[in-house]
């Protein structure tokens, strides 16, 4: 969904460091602007000197371009005639804050390059297009530009969920060499080591929610919270609970007032009167004919994306990852391979006994990093485009 030409074109060299510039700075709003996408925008004169800088804020408060015209302010610097950098096109309606258009010519800019289009269909186009009606100089990258595809990867949860109304689902998981994700016994603690453990947690951070199955919660009570790295927020956590089973003294219930558990029984009863005093939030999800008695995974997920959930972090045990990888509602996995072997025992995802390698899912390999001697890598499934 982007703006149609003549606002379409190639950056200048000289503009790339500035765009890259604004692009750290929408890396620094991950974690605080959900639902709302990371943005970032620069402030440069026309001799090249950097007038005002700023990110996207905590939904409601100010976006990256009043940020930065904010920033020059303080700093006294005239932006009349300078260009802005912007990792999105600004915005043209009126949200919980006025639109950066306005703010923007009525500032004096002359020039706007946006490094990605607004993937809001109901909006795509017009911050530019009000822009350009205003004599500002509008322009956007193309999609297949490299700072573009950054730019949308760093949004890929609010851009899958503006075009597919669903978040971007990313399935972590800690295995052994050999696939292995608990023992036998249910013992998974600890098959990764520290650093491994910490990355973890600043993918959790990233997320606007993270959701686990009733196996997991079952076997391991885990806060499923963000601790090993700093956080503004606490992502909102789920818990896929047919029945609704969770023991009321469960971890994920406390603090109170942060678990949201999707089920599937026509009346939550007397169980889910108790879970609902402890705090927890309960929607029911029934499935459809084929999966009586279970939750519908996407339209549990669909619900997520439209409580404003950008990123959906899983961390579930084997069938849930199974069920949610066959629904074809994963977009990436996040595997931390340790160097040890488990034996017999739990594997990482069910998909139950396949008779053709042509029926395996198949990844291909975004990136890989060794974590103190952890091994991860980040796949996505073969033939997938991500939400551009
Ligand atoms: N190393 C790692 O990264 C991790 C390891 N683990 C380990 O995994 C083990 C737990 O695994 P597991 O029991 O598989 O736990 P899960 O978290 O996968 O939860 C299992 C539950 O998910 C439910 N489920 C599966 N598919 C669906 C569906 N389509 N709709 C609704 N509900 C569904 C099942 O419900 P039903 O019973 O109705 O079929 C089942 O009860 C523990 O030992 C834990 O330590 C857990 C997380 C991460
Ligand atoms: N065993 C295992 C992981 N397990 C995951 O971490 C959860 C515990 O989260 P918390 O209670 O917040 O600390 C646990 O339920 C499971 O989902 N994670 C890893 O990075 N490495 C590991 O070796």
């Amino acid at each position: 969904m982007h703006a149609s030409p003549p606002f379409t074109s190639l950056p200048r060299p000289d503009d790339e460091p500035w765009l890259q510039q604004a692009l750290a700075l929408a890396e620094q709003a991950i974690g605080l602007t959900d639902p709302n996408p990371r943005v970032g925008c620069v402030i440069v004169s026309t001799d090249g000197r950097l007038l005002g800088q700023g990110h996207t804020q905590a939904a409601g408060q100010a976006h990256a371009e009043v940020m930065a015209l904010r920033d020059a302010q303080e700093q006294g610097a005239d932006v009349r005639g300078a260009t802005a950098y912007v990792t999105l096109e600004p915005c043209a309606h009126h949200g919980r804050t006025p639109p950066c258009c306005d703010a923007l010519i009525a500032a004096g800019i002359a020039r706007v390059v946006s490094a990605l289009g607004d993937p809001n269909p109901l909006v795509a186009g017009q911050g530019l297009a009000r822009l350009h009606a205003a004599g500002v100089r509008a322009e956007l990258l193309p999609v297949a530009h490299p700072l573009a595809v950054a730019a949308s990867e760093l949004n890929l949860g609010f851009l899958s969920r503006m075009q597919r109304g669903r978040p971007f689902v990313r399935m972590k998981v800690a295995a052994s060499l050999d696939g292995r994700t608990a023992l036998a016994n249910g013992v998974s603690k600890w098959i990764t080591g520290p650093a491994a453990r910490r990355d973890g947690h600043a993918w959790r951070r990233r997320a606007g929610a993270v959701l686990t199955g009733i196996g997991t919660a079952r076997e391991d009570d885990p806060r499923m919270d963000v601790r090993e790295v700093q956080t503004a927020r606490q992502p909102q956590r789920v818990l896929i609970d047919s029945r609704l089973e969770l023991s009321p003294q469960a971890r994920l219930l406390q603090p109170p007032g942060q678990l949201l558990i999707y089920h599937a029984l026509p009346d939550p009863g007397p169980r889910g009167a108790i879970l609902a005093a402890h705090g927890a939030e309960l929607v029911a999800t029934p499935g459809a004919d084929d999966k009586p008695g279970k939750v519908d995974l996407a339209v549990a997920i669909r619900d997520l994306g439209q409580r404003g959930i950008n990123e959906l972090h899983i961390e579930a045990g084997y069938k849930l990852n199974g069920s949610l990888l066959r629904a074809g509602l994963v977009d990436e996995l996040l595997l931390y391979v340790a160097p040890l072997l488990m034996g017999d025992g739990r594997g990482m995802v069910d998909l139950g006994a396949l008779t053709a390698l042509e029926a395996a899912p198949r990844f291909t390999l975004l990136d890989s990093t060794v974590l103190e001697g952890d091994l991860r890598l980040r796949l996505r499934p073969a033939g997938s485009s991500p939400p551009l």
